[in-house]
């Protein structure tokens, strides 16, 4: 077998491994990183992920009422595929121009610590490397009820992207991140979407409040919600009667009994699993959790201390930018000081890509009142924000804002936004908490009109003491 020898091996193209190469390439370290599929050049997030999702859903948010909902899905797909073949190519051409950095399709698998065998075809290749860093992501967790194998009807985030035709009636299971994102978008493109999830309530994680607003949206946007309820099979059928589609049986508590819809698809989004089984970890010393991901400390090493894991795959958040945070505390263990930690992470947000999105950062009102701390709440609805005409210029005023502040300190403790430009709010509120900025500077600060941003003068000026019991 061939061999050649590195100082890094990189396993698999996401985000803390594409930037981790390139920054030890251009230093003049020599590194390889193997992908096993030229569609993931660039990995999951830009090529079927973060990327082509909300490329999407800009689409389907953009859709006209006189827009064929069939036509109209076709045409943002090839819209879609376009971008994303460029940026497939660009992130391939980004490393590629690297001299020090080998890039290598196909398959993986450790034979030793410091070795990896990679497959493609027939063709064999042994990889040497003073570090190794995993970064082999995670994959949609597979369905796990009757019929799923035998149907022709049931998708993953992945394939759901490329349908063929538009369904008219969706299902989706699932009601996180993925399932709320593609129940949204596939509304706003025309489907009649239904989500089924085994929690009783939506968002658990979020205050009720908040829950029932994005709730109360999908509902208006056509999403008909299922809780506390498991799919328990799909069965296909020609439909000599109603057309051809699949039957889809739900069940939840006693008192809700059983019960069948209909669809044209079935989304399975309930989680995803890492990519960890083909990449025999136990020749390399390295050891996983329950669920299959592997055990890093607060550096990302793994048990085998020359092996890294970043990204999805180590069980921490599967967010992009914490993959490429990753990628900064193994740069900083490699050629760095070795001080940064995964411990570092402070006001961490995130943002559900509804059609308004759905960010947060920090504690909620609930996760407040159980730690029984002393702070202040504003809450408004998005529509009541007088100093904020942002909303009404562009025709979107569902939503609700609300912040946390320590009632001490002054500092903010979390903020939730269900508004226009969230995701790009949210990242403002998280630089003021971890910068210690006051919700007073916030409020009194000098923002652009007309602008999302200045919600917060009037938003943060209604701060009040938490209601009792509420
Ligand atoms: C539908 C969807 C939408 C999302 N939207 C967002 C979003 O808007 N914002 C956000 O921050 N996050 C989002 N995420 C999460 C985000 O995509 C992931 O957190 C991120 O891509 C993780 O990247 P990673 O660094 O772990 O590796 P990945 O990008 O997953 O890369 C892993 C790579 O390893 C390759 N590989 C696997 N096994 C092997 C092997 N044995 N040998 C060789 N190669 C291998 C794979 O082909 C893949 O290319 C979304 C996820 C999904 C599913
Ligand atoms: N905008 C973003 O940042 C974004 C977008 C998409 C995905 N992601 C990342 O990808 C990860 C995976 O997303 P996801 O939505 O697949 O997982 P998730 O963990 O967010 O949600 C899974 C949902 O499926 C439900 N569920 C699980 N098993 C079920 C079953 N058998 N029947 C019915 N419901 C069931 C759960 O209660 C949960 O609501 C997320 O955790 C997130 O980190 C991020």
């Amino acid at each position: 077998m061939e061999s050649i020898s590195v100082d890094v091996l990189v396993l698999g193209w996401g985000k803390a491994g594409k930037t981790l190469a390139g920054a030890l390439g251009r230093q003049g370290q020599h590194v390889a990183l193997v992908e096993r599929s030229p569609q993931m050049y660039g990995g999951t997030c830009i090529n079927v992920a973060c990327v082509p999702t909300k490329a999407l859903i800009h689409r389907a948010e953009e859709r006209r009422g006189t827009d064929d909902p069939a036509d109209y899905f076709a045409t943002s797909v090839v819209a879609r595929d376009t971008l994303i073949a460029q940026l497939n190519a660009r992130n391939h051409a980004m490393l590629a121009e690297v001299d020090t950095v080998t890039l290598i399709d196909g398959q993986a698998r450790f034979v030793a610590p410091d070795q990896v065998e990679v497959s493609a075809g027939a063709d064999r290749l042994l990889v040497r490397a003073d570090t190794v860093v995993v970064n082999t992501g995670t994959v949609p967790a597979p369905p796990q009820f009757e019929g799923a194998a035998d149907s022709t009807r049931v998708y993953d985030s992945t394939t759901l992207q490329h349908v063929e035709p538009l369904p008219r009636r969706l299902v989706v299971v699932g009601a996180g991140y993925v399932g709320l994102e593609f129940a949204s978008m596939f509304a706003h493109f025309g489907s009649s979407v239904h989500v089924v999830d085994h929690n009783e309530s939506l968002l658990p994680r979020e205050d009720r409040d908040v829950a029932e607003a994005v709730r109360r949206l999908l509902e208006e946007q056509g999403v008909e919600f299922h809780l506390g309820q498991t799919v328990q099979s799909v069965l296909d059928h020609d439909g000599a009667e109603q057309g051809p589609g699949t039957v889809v049986t739900i069940s939840g508590s006693p008192d809700l009994g059983t019960r069948t819809l209909r669809a044209d698809a079935v989304l399975v989004a309930t989680g995803r699993v890492p990519a960890t089984p083909d990449l025999d970890l136990a020749r390399a010393g390295v050891t996983t959790d329950a669920r299959g991901f592997i055990e890093v400390d607060e550096h990302l090493r793994t048990a085998t201390p020359t092996v890294f894991a970043v990204g999805d795959v180590n069980g921490g958040p599967q967010f992009t930018y914490v993959s490429l945070d990753d990628h900064r505390i193994v740069l900083d263990q490699l050629v760095g000081s070795g001080g940064r930690t995964t411990k570092d992470r402070v006001a961490v947000p995130t943002t559900t890509f509804l059609s308004p999105p759905l960010a947060r950062v920090g504690i909620s009102e609930t996760e407040a009142r159980e730690l029984e701390i002393d702070v202040l709440v504003a809450v408004k609805d998005v529509a009541g924000i007088a100093a904020m005409p942002r909303p009404k210029i562009v025709g979107e005023t569902h939503g609700l804002i609300k912040v946390i502040v320590d009632a001490e300190t002054d500092l903010i403790l979390g903020a939730t936004l269900f508004c226009i430009d969230a995701q790009e709010v949210v990242n403002l509120i998280a630089l003021a908490m971890r910068t210690g900025t006051t919700a007073s500077r916030l409020r009194d600060g000098i923002w652009t009109h007309p602008s999302t941003t200045e919600a917060l003068n009037e938003v943060l000026a209604s701060l009040r003491p938490l209601a009792p019991g509420a």
